[in-house]
């Protein structure tokens, strides 16, 4: 049986419904999402908040026509459950199911690809420019979040778009949060401008005062000025005005009715509007509203309680957070720089410790390098813990601004490797080739929480020019000792294969190792602890010895370290029957990191049966 939300021929999904029908429609989803993400894990805070502007949307717009770029893209569950997928929630972010994300190769609805902030009103633009130049006719919409607001692409978009003299409309999800409360001047703009209604409501009891009572020029003067003073402070010039957007809102977000027909409105004007909507993260399930921050992105939960299944355990970002905690208490030049991401990297102890030395800059990567840069130049030691994949953002900012000055930025790397459930906008497996460009970066990679914190204070204490230290999503394996200063170490002896890794791939490795020693195969394991710019001294030593090597490691195979010790070999004249076992030339999908390792052949398992292939042996 078809559902009257899920079926459409030709218009918008949910043209055909009347707004008590949308209201009930809306409720319904709100509890479903809320049983299916206790399930799956996911953003769940963010999606309560888009309800009913989701379903507004789909009343109005046709999304298999219409173009809807969604920003971040982490707010597109309701979409895609009145698009067809309401029946695979439950495979949500799991390996093989559906994605966190839109995805164009999941559904013709999916417009773009999403994950990474900010790109959507740019992304937007060129479909609205495409279609005007290819003369098509369809509507083209951005919606884009308070947060992703704060990174300087939006702006880039908002500046050419209201420019553009056609159909755009951006919708301004604006429910005052990042994942943690939205900083900086644009965030207080919104927060004035949202009390807009007040101002108006000044505005026309002011006029009726000024109509019935002829007060005098001098009081007019002066009330003038009050005007004036109070709309300065109320309302400032809109923003979106001023780029040569037509401002509709701010508009209440969970008022399906009314947001329709604000839509419907919008849906008629041929030109860039910008539509201003009022939300609350979490809306509608009590814990997230509560806690929007803790609800942002969450593992499965209880859905009578919103208490996780089953508690975090340790991990490297909160091990970094500690340590930097530590390493500033006693150098009072030590600041941390973090781009939104304060939860996520393990800095809110130090946001608590040191506010003065605690800096969010929003979702702007770029700012953050630049500014670090600055820092640095005055003397400061500035940390900017960001995440492998937000990191490529600022690859400029790297080259320019730090690394040609050799300025002493530290860069806390996390999410470093593959991340899981989010998927290929999210994995952490290109920072070992980008930082190896890098003239003067240095690289570490500790394998475990007590490398981690050494390491650390290493780069932040000893060390000079651009160091960063790259470290993994979620805790530590079995291997757990501090393998020591060296650039490279021998954690295990052998004399048929040198297998060789960093980072965590290090448990994975001696896993192996164990394995083939079971076929009376004796493996030497060889630790990278600096990997740029790379040591293969060590690495050349072991191949002369065992003949053989294999590279195992969570990251892109172009720029990788197996092909930079491979190259060394070759300079060294060493032959060896060699295997590089790596995330290759792709991208990664979503899903669990071990099924991801298994298909990739990074487990313990893969690299046995790799090192067997390289040894010409039997399994
Ligand atoms: C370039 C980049 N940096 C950081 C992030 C991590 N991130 C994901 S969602 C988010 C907050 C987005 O806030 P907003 O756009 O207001 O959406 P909301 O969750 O409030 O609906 C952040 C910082 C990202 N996706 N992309
Ligand atoms: C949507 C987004 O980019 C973030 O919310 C990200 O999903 C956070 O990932 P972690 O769960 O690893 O902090
Ligand atoms: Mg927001």
């Amino acid at each position: 049986m078809t559902r009257k939300d899920e079926t459409s021929e030709n218009g918008p999904i949910l043209r055909d419904i009347s707004d008590q029908e949308a209201a009930a429609l809306c409720a319904q989803l709100r509890e479903e999402l809320v049983r299916d993400v206790s399930q799956t894990g996911g953003h769940l805070a963010s999606n309560l908040g888009a309800v009913e502007l989701t379903v507004a949307i789909h009343r109005v717009f046709d999304t298999s026509r219409d173009r809807l770029v969604f920003d971040v893209g982490h707010q597109c569950y309701l979409h895609k459950m009145l698009t067809g997928r309401r029946e695979q929630m439950p495979t949500l972010r799991q390996y093989g199911g559906i994605a966190g994300f839109p995805k164009p190769n999941e559904s013709v609805h999916d417009a773009f690809i999403a994950g990474h902030a900010s790109n959507s009103v740019a992304v937007a633009l060129g479909m609205a420019r495409a279609r005007t130049a290819l003369e098509e006719d369809y509507k083209v919409l951005a919606l884009i979040g308070d947060g992703a607001l704060t990174g300087g692409l939006a702006y880039e978009g908002l500046s050419n778009a209201g420019q553009c003299g056609q159909q755009l409309l951006v919708i301004l999800n604006d429910n005052g949060m990042s994942i943690t409360r939205n900083v900086g001047g644009v965030a207080q703009l919104l927060a004035r401008q949202r009390l807009k209604p007040k101002y108006l409501r000044f505005k026309q009891n002011y006029r009726r005062v000024m109509h019935a009572f002829w007060l005098g020029r001098q009081i007019y003067k002066v009330t003038h000025e009050i005007k004036k003073a109070l709309k300065q402070s109320l309302l400032p010039c809109s923003m979106f005005e001023d780029m040569g957007f037509t401002y509709l809102g701010p508009v209440d977000g969970h008022d399906v009715a009314q947001l329709t027909k604000t839509l419907r409105y919008a849906s008629t004007l041929n030109e860039p509007v910008a539509l201003h909507v009022r939300t609350v993260k979490g809306k509608g399930f009590a814990p997230a509203e509560a806690n929007p921050d803790a609800f942002h992105g969450v593992s499965p939960f209880d859905p009578a309680t919103g208490k996780a299944n089953k508690s975090g355990g340790e991990n490297f970002s909160a091990v970094f957070g500690r340590t930097l905690v530590r390493l500033a208490r006693t150098d009072r030049r030590v600041c941390a720089i973090t781009a939104a991401m304060v939860s996520g990297t393990g800095l809110v102890p130090f946001s608590k410790a040191f506010p003065k030395r605690f800096f969010d800059v929003g979702i702007a990567e770029g700012c953050a390098v630049s500014m670090a840069a600055g820092m640095a130049k005055q003397g400061a030691v500035p940390v900017f813990a960001v995440y492998s994949t937000f990191l490529q953002r600022s690859y400029d900012m790297l080259l320019h601004d730090v690394a040609i000055d050799d300025l002493h930025v530290v860069f806390a790397v996390d999410r470093a490797g593959l991340v899981g459930d989010d998927g290929e906008t999210h994995h952490g497996v290109f920072d070992v080739a980008y930082l190896d460009t890098i003239p003067g970066m240095k690289v570490y990679a500790p394998a475990n929480f007590s490398e981690l914190d050494r390491m650390l204070e290493q780069a932040v204490c000893r060390d000079s020019g651009p160091v960063a230290v790259r470290y993994p999503r979620g805790g530590q394996g079995g291997y757990q000792e501090d393998s020591g200063e060296e650039n490279a170490v021998i954690l295990r002896t052998g004399k048929d294969i040198t297998l060789a890794g960093y980072g965590m791939e290090i448990n994975d490795l001696l896993s192996a190792a164990d394995q083939l020693a079971q076929q009376g195969i004796q493996a030497e394991v060889l630790k990278w602890n600096v990997i740029t710019p790379l040591d293969c001294t060590l690495a050349v030593e072991s191949v002369k010895k065992t003949g053989a090597l294999l590279v195992a490691e969570e990251c892109a195979g172009q720029g990788s370290v197996g092909q930079r010790a491979l190259a060394a070999l070759e300079e060294a004249g060493v032959p060896a029957r060699t295997a590089l076992v790596n995330c290759g030339a792709g991208y990664v999908p979503h899903g669990a990191v071990s099924l991801l390792k298994r298909d990739l052949g990074l487990d313990g398992a893969g690299v046995f049966r790799q090192a067997m292939e390289v040894l010409g042996r039997d399994q």
